[in-house]
Formats: C-alpha cells, structure tokens, sequence
C-alpha cells in the first residue's frame, strides 16, 4: 500500500502533515509514504512544478495524497512552468478525469454554514467535476489584434467521449445515493454545453432508475443557496465545478472543510482538499487540516477499500467538530496541529 504524499506549496505542507499523522495512527498494515516535490516548491528546487521524478513517483504509487499548489510570486512564469501546472498535469498525465466533491453538512452542526439551519441541514450533495477537459485544457494564447489591441483567448471544448465517461460517473454515483443526477450546464449559449447535454442525455437511457435533470449553471450557484437539499448528484464540467464546489464548501461550513477525490479508471487516485495554498495564511498555523484529513478517509475508501478506517477518520472529524475544536475558518481559534490532535484523540 504505497501513498505518494505530495504537500506542495503555501498551506499544502501545514495541512498535509496532519492527514499523515492520521494516516500514521491507523496502523495500516503494509503502509509506505513516498514523498515528492510539486508546485512552486518543486519549481524553485527543481526549475519545474511537476519534475519527472515526481511523476514516476506517483505512477509507482496506489495513491496519491495532494496538499495544494500555488505561490502568488511565481505568477509572472510562463504558464507552463506555474505551481498550478502541478496538479494540472497530474491530472491530465494520470487521466483523472472524475473530480468527486462531496458536501454534506455534519449533523448537529448545521449553525457551521453561512446558511440558515433549516437551510443547510439538508446539505447532502456529491458534485462530480470532469477534470481533464473543458476550458482549462485547451488551447490558449493572448494575440494583438489589428487594431492593436490585446486579446486573451482559451478554447473551450468537449469531445463525446469526454462527456460519456463523466456522465457514466455521474449516473453510477447516483445509483448508490439518492438517484437523482442534476447535469449542470450553460446549454442555453454555449455549444460546448449542448453538446453535453445532448450526451448526458443519451447516456441516461443505460439508468433508467436515475432521475435526470438538467439546470444552467447560474441557476445552479442560486439554487446551491436556496434550497441545496434538492441535489442529490450534480455532475458537470470542469471550470463550473470548480466554481460551484468552492460555493458549495461553504454551505456546508467552510472550504477548509471539502475533500476530494480525482479518480481514474480502477483504483488509483488522487486526494486533495478543494482549497489552495491560502498564501494568506500560509507559514502560521492557522489552516484547517480536515479537508485534507477528510481527503485521506477518500483515499482509503476509494483506492483500498478500507472502509472502516475511513469511517473512523470520518467520525473523529465530525467529534472533534462537535466538541467545538473550530479554525478560523469557522470563527474558532484552534490552529492546524491543534485541530490535528484532536482529530487524533478521537480516532
Ligand atoms: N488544487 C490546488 O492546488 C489549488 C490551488 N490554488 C492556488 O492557490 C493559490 C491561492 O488561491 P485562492 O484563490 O486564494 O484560493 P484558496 O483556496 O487558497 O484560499 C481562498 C480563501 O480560503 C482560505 N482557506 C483556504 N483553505 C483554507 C483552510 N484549509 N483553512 C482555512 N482557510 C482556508 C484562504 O485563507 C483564503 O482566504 C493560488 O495560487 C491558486 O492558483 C487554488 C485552488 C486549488
Ligand atoms: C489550479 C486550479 C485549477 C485548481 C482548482 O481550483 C481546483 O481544482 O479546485
Ligand atoms: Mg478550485
């Protein structure tokens, strides 16, 4: 059971080490941490964000746990040699195309949301972001037009292909929830979005027993704060789930609180908080780590089956929470290594 750790830049590190010390207390028979530089660390030691030794790193891994990318003062790098090309390329090179972000609100701590109680305790969602295509994978540039003027450019597109497989991801995760899949778009002016459309649709006759409906993605951000409790699954493509899971982190407390799991055909996959290197923070031991702890209960599940161990990492959160150990992030005072070992005393 080999877990390449990769903590990356900012609060990547902070965090990260408590998800290991976690890892570390279960006792998993046969369990191997093998580090690896990324991001801007990576860069600045390395001269790249995703050096080739990090990359056989995690191709000789079962799994891969990701802390996060980006360094504000690396920015002015070509795209190519930027932090976030760490996790970009990891994703593309591993063909994680499945992003799954779950958000469901801890019970008993419905007041964490920014929403009403009434309104946030019925948060129980999974958002499954296509991760290797859409926008953020294709062709890009900035050009001078004839007139003079600069023009930034970035192609947006998905092949059928594509979308199949997510919508298959998104159908089958809905079968073992509450068989309702939202398929969430912009059909309404952008082709890339009908034609995703068009295939989910062909895709939902292979699930007769899954609910399909279909919402444009501007509606989807309103409805995610009027009544969440109505989505079960929403699957859709990269750049919205991107921007609708950070949304959603908050409905249910805060985004220090969001894990994920980016996941191939087959077992592997990557885990990861869905926040950043939060380099206002960074460096002070204040970011909260159940993200990525949470993060690491997925790689359990997901990539070995361990589903008890993952419960019991699920439960001492959701404890540690209950008894009041809150970061900044949710208006407490508790620090990273504090929310750590307590998270640890509950294990
Ligand atoms: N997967 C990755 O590695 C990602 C990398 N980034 C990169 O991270 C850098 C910062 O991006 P931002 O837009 O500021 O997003 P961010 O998610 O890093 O931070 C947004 C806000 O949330 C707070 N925050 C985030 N995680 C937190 C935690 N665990 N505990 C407490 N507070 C937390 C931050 O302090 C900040 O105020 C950029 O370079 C960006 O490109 C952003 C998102 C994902
Ligand atoms: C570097 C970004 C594409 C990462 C991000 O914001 C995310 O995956 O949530
Ligand atoms: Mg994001």
């Amino acid at each position: 059971m080999r877990i390449a750790v990769f903590a990356g830049d900012g609060i990547g590190p902070e965090v990260t080490a408590e998800a290991v010390r976690v890892l570390e207390a279960l006792n998993i028979d046969g369990l191997e941490l093998v580090e690896g530089d990324v991001g801007g660390a990576a860069y600045r030691k390395h001269g790249h964000p995703l050096p080739q030794q990090t990359l056989d790193i995690a191709r000789s891994a079962d799994a891969v746990l990701f802390g996060a990318v980006g360094d504000f003062s690396l920015d002015h790098l070509e795209r190519a040699l930027r932090p976030e090309q760490a996790v970009l390329g990891l994703r593309k090179e591993l063909g994680l195309f499945a992003n799954l972000r779950p958000a469901t609100v801890f019970k008993g701590l419905e007041d964490l949301s920014t929403l009403r109680p009434e309104v946030s305790g019925k948060i129980d969602l999974l958002i499954v972001r296509e991760l290797n295509g859409d926008v953020y994978f294709g062709e890009k540039g900035t050009r001078t037009l004839e007139d003079g003027r600069r023009q930034g450019w970035d192609m947006m597109s998905y092949a059928e292909d594509e979308v199949r497989r997510i919508a298959h991801a998104g159908f089958k995760a809905a079968q073992g929830r509450s068989k309702k899949l939202c398929s969430v778009d912009k059909a309404n002016v952008l082709e890339t979005s009908q034609l995703w459309r068009d295939v989910v649709i062909e895709v939902s006759a292979e699930y007769p027993d899954v609910e399909l409906t279909h919402m444009y993605v501007d509606n989807a951000a309103m409805q995610l704060v009027k009544n969440p409790g109505a989505f079960d699954v929403i699957v859709t493509g990269n750049l919205f789930g991107d921007i609708l899971s950070d949304q959603a982190s908050m409905c249910v407390g805060s985004i220090g609180l969001l894990a994920s799991a980016s996941l191939a055909e087959g077992t592997f996959g990557l885990y990861e908080p869905i926040h950043g290197s939060a380099p206002d923070i960074a460096g002070k031991g204040l970011a909260n780590p159940m993200a990525t702890i949470l993060s690491a209960a997925m790689l359990l599940r997901h990539s070995f089956g361990l589903e008890a161990e993952a419960a019991r990492i699920e439960a001492a959160v959701a404890a540690a929470l209950a008894d009041g150990i809150k970061g900044g992030d949710l208006g407490g005072s508790a620090g990273t290594k504090e929310i750590g070992d307590a998270v640890l005393a509950r294990l």
